[in-house]
């Protein structure tokens, strides 16, 4: 898959909410009562981080959900996009980028949202072709007036920013026209996830695809 198809196929994914849950999940029976709460309130694009022994199952039972947009997250090697593709990932997002995890997601095929969080970061991944990235950790490198700043000199970038993100401060990043969507773990926190609190977090899922 080209960069240009992988960012194309990014925006798409992005343009069906405003927010992408994004999933530490624990437990691989919760995967799939989870994703459909997410997809009842709304947010059918799910990222589910590689940070946990049952990441990989949980992408499985989740990728059967109807309407579930399922990718994987933390994903920081070939060796992980390809795990990723193998398990049914739609889609993968790393914190940051490097030329053979590039590579990788050309050869596997995946729709790769790469992580940048400067200026040069950006623009090495412009000149690889992929023009659509994660600003991570959005919070902490500047928020909203960081991205805003990057908007200048490289508007054809269009971003999802994670990291520190809440509903009180997601709206300053939608507002900005370089932002396509943007990612976060509020939507189904910790606690919620133990106790199956599955209205909650189709209550939490349906405030934010109303951002
Ligand atoms: O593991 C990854 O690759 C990630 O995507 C890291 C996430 O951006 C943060 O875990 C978002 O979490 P919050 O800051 O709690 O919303």
């Amino acid at each position: 898959m080209t960069p240009a198809d992988s960012s194309a196929r990014m925006r798409a994914l992005c343009a069906r909410a405003p927010v992408i849950p994004v999933l530490v999940i624990e437990d691989a029976g919760l995967a799939r009562p989870l994703a459909e709460a997410l997809v009842a309130g709304g947010l059918p694009v799910l990222e589910v981080t590689l940070r946990t022994p049952i990441a990989l199952e949980a992408i499985r039972a989740m990728a059967e959900v109807p309407g579930a947009e399922v990718g994987a997250g933390t994903v920081l090697t070939a060796g992980d996009l390809a795990a990723a593709r193998q398990t049914g990932a739609g889609f993968a997002v790393s914190p940051g980028a490097t030329p053979a995890l590039l590579d990788a997601a050309e050869a596997e095929g995946l729709p790769l949202l790469p992580g940048a969080a400067t200026a040069s970061e950006a623009m090495a991944l412009l000149a690889r072709g992929h023009d659509v990235a994660k600003f991570f950790p959005a919070a902490a490198m500047g928020g909203a007036a960081a991205l805003a700043a990057l908007g200048g000199p490289l508007p054809q970038v269009a971003w999802c920013p994670t990291g520190g993100i809440s509903p009180a401060t997601a709206p300053d990043f939608l507002a900005l026209p370089n932002v396509l969507c943007v990612g976060g773990s509020w939507v189904a926190p910790r606690a919620m996830l133990e106790a199956r609190d599955w209205a909650g977090i189709e209550e939490r899922a349906r405030a934010a695809a109303a951002l």
